[in-house]
């Protein structure tokens, strides 16, 4: 497959972030602020061989069962215009199927618009009882979920601000969301656009990600290739019982940049690929305004607040047009 080089990320260790602290919170902001990527071993709670299981469980399914929750822009039957099911779509260079869903706010929350459809009640598959789909993603969704706190307390920590400085951010509704992904082989030739340099094609093109941290699980496959400093790609070398972090476009913009939403993309492997990320993002009215930490610093320009979702939704809608989001509809906020 790829020529690229293969590099190893950075390690953050969780065990050792318990006794180290300090140390380990230093090192976080100094892999953020150069490299944007890092491996993370040590997640209490994650059970790769279950993630696994999991995609194997359901994307073996036939189309009629994906499609029962298969959102409305591809089932107009359905009304989930969010979560639930997307499918591989012809001539698009990200060649992948995807099922997504969040921890739904409580029923006895009234506190949420009817048409913010980032917070539309999850639709799960019909299982058998044979497999524990719905509880078992669900419950590795919490563990993500804590992970990411703790590396954002971290982030706290090497930042020189109180360790829970980020966490109200996602407190009480975070808009996160759990995908499980499947990336079936191109049949026949790939479209033009997914032709890269040096005759390689990929599964998903470049791109940043959107949200404040990812936590990604590829069960050793290959593939992954990251953005160096020097603008050359390399791949990231499998590190088998770590995760992959990387953080997205909100947390580098709230923080001028100074940490890095590194570019990355997928290349084909000619095989059946899964993957796992978890896409950790704020409330809807979560502030993810710039210059956030002269709030804690009284340092540099203003922070200047805004709202998380509107800010995502026009740029997933207007300026990255994801397959999957671009057909969305506006929420009044
Ligand atoms: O599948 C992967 O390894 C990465 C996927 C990715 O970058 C994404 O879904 O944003
Ligand atoms: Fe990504």
């Amino acid at each position: 497959m790829s020529d690229a080089d293969v590099f190893e990320l950075p390690v953050i260790d969780l065990k050792e972030a318990k006794s180290n602290r300090k140390e380990t919170a230093a090192k976080i902001v100094d892999v953020l602020e150069n490299v944007g990527f890092a491996y993370i071993d040590n997640v209490h709670g994650i059970d790769y061989k279950g993630l696994w299981d999991c995609c194997q469980w359901f994307f073996s399914k036939p189309m009629e069962f994906k499609k029962k929750i298969m959102r409305k822009q591809w089932n107009p039957d359905n009304e989930n215009l969010y979560r639930g099911y997307f499918p591989v779509v012809k001539d698009e260079p990200s060649r992948k199927e995807a099922f997504e869903f969040a921890r739904d706010v409580p029923a006895d929350d009234n506190s949420v618009s009817a048409n913010n459809w980032f917070y539309e009640k999850s639709t799960w598959p019909e299982e058998d009882g044979s497999f524990p789909f719905r509880e078992f993603l669900q419950s590795q969704y919490e563990v993500m979920h804590v992970t990411c706190m703790e590396l954002l307390k971290l982030c706290a920590i090497g930042l020189g601000i109180p360790e829970n400085s980020f966490m109200d951010l996602f407190n009480p509704r975070p808009c996160s969301t759990f995908r499980i992904l499947h990336y079936p082989p191109w049949e026949g030739a790939p479209p033009s656009n997914a032709h890269i340099e040096d005759g390689k094609v990929v599964t998903t093109p470049e791109h940043t990600d959107s949200d404040f941290m990812t936590l990604l699980t590829t069960f050793q496959f290959r593939g992954l290739e990251v953005m160096q400093a020097d603008g050359k790609w390399a791949e990231v070398a499998v590190r088998p019982g770590s995760l992959v972090m990387n953080i997205g476009d909100t947390f580098s913009r709230m923080l001028g940049g100074k940490f890095k939403a590194t570019r990355h993309r997928v290349i084909d492997i000619g095989l059946d690929r899964y993957s796992v990320p978890f896409f950790l993002s704020p409330k809807f009215e979560g502030d993810i305004g710039v210059n956030f930490l002269s709030i804690h610093t009284g340092e540099g320009p203003a922070h200047k607040p805004e709202k998380f979702g509107p800010w995502v939704l026009h740029t997933m809608k207007h300026q990255k047009k994801y397959f999957e989001y671009k057909v969305l509809p506006e929420i009044e906020d």
